[in-house]
């Protein structure tokens, strides 16, 4: 048996934590190889190290006084190898980084050495040994993540060590350069060890029992979603649920490899099991919430649009002129409605519709900001009638005005557009008409 054990950065963000990750570790032989975070909150009101390496690398490139945001980083660090009575100096470590910062080493370089030192820290405390992702996650040239060689490369050196801990969220480029994924991403690097070594189980621990059924954010208590499939937990994650990056499963879903959520503080609880399919009936017709605010959408009118052959293409390529990507395209017979994230699309905004008035001469285009989408995801909604009515009373009950409303060809998920404002009431009305009253 071969388990991967991530540790997201709220489980190492102290000594006592560490000592939690310790036990979790001892207590499975089979927890043989290990990616840890960076140090993360202690409080809601601490900094994450990530955050803290991100600061003091671009003061050092403007030049500022840099120093002091250093030895905070390193009086974390500290905290924890002393708390562990580890014999461990890291001052060759941090004066390296110092002059690689001051050498303009990159803000990548930066962050990575969060997970880094992390990882050093982890491999003395638990005996294993260490293996810097630099040398076996690789990247190309235009920083795009190379699969077949990472996989054939770390398959070949963890096929050669029984026990290893490797730092999560970066590689390196041909030339050594450091690469990150995007924030969060030590969650793909937990599932790319597991599919080089053909792990039997991907276990990613993290502060909260599982992936729940709604933000717990907004949600109080929300229940504990036992099992998910891939597509459904893609569909989640894609759309906010950050308890795990979305791009997570692509590499264990190819090795049909399970991923099991679970909680550090709470290491009794059976977590979520995510699976690539599965006969278990879900526990209600839906199977999670998510959503995101900031979205706008663009309201096209031309009567008769639909007889107008590459009409959407037409208006498709404006968005693509200005590298503006679309989220959903909900169309009618005179009228498409094309949501875009706001943030991308505010500086083409004029750019866009003059676009659209020269390529397809609309007779009305009308602009709508601060748009929230919510998805309600759920292999279970193909065999119910009546989810789509079921959401629509419940957020008219809740005097939510529901801007759209898409139902995916997978009929897995059914997405919403609701203004930022309603955001949390229309994902609490949701809850309750499908996990308040489905007991
Ligand atoms: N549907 C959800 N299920 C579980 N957690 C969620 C969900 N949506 C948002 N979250 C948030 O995700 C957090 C865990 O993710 P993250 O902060 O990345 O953890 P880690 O530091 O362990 O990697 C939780 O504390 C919770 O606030
Ligand atoms: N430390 C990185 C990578 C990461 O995955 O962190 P966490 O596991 O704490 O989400 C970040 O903050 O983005």
């Amino acid at each position: 048996m071969k388990k991967v054990v991530k540790f997201g950065g709220s489980s190492l963000a102290s000594a006592k934590q560490f000592k939690k990750v310790g036990d979790i570790i001892r207590e499975d032989k089979s927890r043989r190889y290990v990616v840890p975070s960076a140090p993360g909150k202690r409080s809601d009101k601490d900094e994450k190290v990530t955050d803290m390496l991100y600061q003091c690398y671009e003061a050092a490139l403007q030049g500022k006084s840099y120093k002091k945001i250093l030895e905070k980083i390193r009086e974390r660090y500290d905290e924890i190898i002393d708390g562990l009575n580890l014999n461990l100096n890291l001052d060759f470590e941090f004066s390296t980084i110092e002059e690689n910062f001051l050498k303009k080493a990159g803000k990548d370089y930066a962050a990575s050495r969060g997970e880094y030192l992390n990882g050093l820290v982890m491999a003395e405390y638990l005996g294993y040994e260490f293996i810097d992702a630099a040398d076996v996650i690789f990247f190309d040239e235009d920083g795009a993540f190379l699969a077949d060689l990472t996989d054939k490369e770390l398959g070949e050196r963890l096929g050669h060590t029984e026990r290893a801990v490797i730092p999560g969220f970066y590689g390196a480029k041909k030339d050594g350069t450091i690469k990150t994924f995007s924030r969060g991403g030590s969650d793909i690097t937990g599932s790319i060890v597991a599919k080089a070594i053909h792990a039997d189980m991907y276990e990613n621990w993290t502060d909260v029992s599982g992936f729940l059924v709604a933000d717990p954010r907004i949600i109080k208590n929300p229940e504990v979603i036992e099992t998910i499939t891939y597509r459904e937990l893609r569909e989640l994650a894609y759309m906010g649920a950050s308890v795990l990056h979305e791009d997570a499963i692509f590499p264990v879903r190819k090795e049909g490899i399970p991923i099991n959520i679970r909680n550090t503080n709470k290491p009794e609880d059976k977590g979520t099991l995510i699976v690539e399919s599965t006969c278990r009936k879900p526990n209600y017709t839906i199977t999670g919430i998510a959503g995101k605010k900031g979205f706008c959408s663009i309201n096209i009118e031309k009567a008769m649009m639909n007889a107008e052959v590459g009409f959407g293409r037409k208006v498709l390529e404006v968005f693509e002129r200005y590298g503006v990507s679309f989220e959903h395209m909900p169309s009618g017979i005179d009228t498409m409605t094309i949501f875009v994230h706001q943030s991308e699309f505010e500086e083409f905004e004029q750019s866009v519709i003059a676009g659209i008035h020269r390529a397809v001469e609309p007779d009305f285009v009308e602009m709508e900001s601060d748009l929230a989408l919510i998805a309600v995801v759920g292999r279970g909604m193909k065999a119910t009638r009546g989810t789509a009515g079921r959401i629509f009373s419940g957020l008219a009950h809740s005097r939510v005005n529901v801007k759209m409303i898409d139902q995916g060809s997978s009929e897995l998920n059914i997405i919403i557009g609701v203004k930022n404002a309603d955001f949390e009431e229309a994902i609490k009305a949701i809850y309750d008409i499908f996990i308040m009253t489905e007991v």
